[in-house]
């Protein structure tokens, strides 16, 4: 379990997540809701460890490798959509296979625009490719935001389900406003951000 205790933060006196509380469970896909601006993007980079809180604490994500996919692709523009994919394991031993890297390309209907450089990427196509990235990293616990951002129904569908079936067993933090994107991946667990978290309490 990932224990979110009392998590203050807030921007140059803007507070956006006061005394917040909350639980993930490991091994399971959690969504988190919630309006634009209220403070998911925050939540998940404090989790991340890539933000400070203010005050508060979360417990339980030592030594868990984190994959992540962003709310922007941040995939190197200039580079294949294949070259973005392999490069995080060219330093280090990877399990990475020829299959899995060619199933993977399969699923998320990439296959074919491998030695496409980036830029000549369609934006859906960039969101997979990102997604797929994170995908074949090996990873404990993977962070999303708003994994699924432009993609169109049917290859959403197909894009969920390829996530669904790669994270089985594992701990992941999908951020969205899309309340049927929940429905479809699991509505069992959702963490809804409420309003009042974000206001002036100083
Ligand atoms: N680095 C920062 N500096 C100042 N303000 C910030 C910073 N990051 C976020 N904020 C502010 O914090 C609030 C919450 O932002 P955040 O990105 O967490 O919201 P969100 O719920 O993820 O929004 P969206 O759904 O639109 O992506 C916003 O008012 C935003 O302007």
């Amino acid at each position: 379990m990932i224990t979110v205790k009392n998590l203050t933060k807030s921007y140059q006196g803007q507070v956006v997540l006061h005394d917040f509380n909350a639980t993930f469970q490991t091994g399971l896909l959690t969504c988190v809701l919630g309006a634009s601006g209220i403070g998911k993007t925050t939540l998940l980079r404090l989790l991340m460890g890539l933000e400070s809180p203010d005050s508060g604490t979360i417990l339980g994500l030592d030594g868990l490798r984190p994959s992540v996919v962003f709310q922007e692709d941040r995939l190197c523009q200039g580079l294949t959509l294949e070259t973005n994919l392999l490069l995080p394991h060219i330093h280090k031993p990877s399990p990475l296979t020829l299959s899995t890297l060619q199933q993977g390309l399969q699923a998320l209907d990439l296959s074919g625009n491998e030695h496409k450089l980036v830029q000549q990427l369609s934006g859906g196509m960039m969101r997979r490719t990102a997604l797929l990235r994170a995908l074949l990293i090996p990873f404990d616990i993977l962070f999303l935001d708003e994994p699924f951002k432009g993609l169109d129904g049917e290859t959403k569908i197909k894009t969920m389900d390829y996530l669904k079936a790669q994270t089985q067993g594992k701990t992941v933090i999908c951020i969205t406003h899309d309340p049927s994107e929940v429905s479809y991946l699991n509505p069992q667990n959702i963490l809804h951000i409420p309003s009042q978290q974000n206001g002036d309490f100083s």
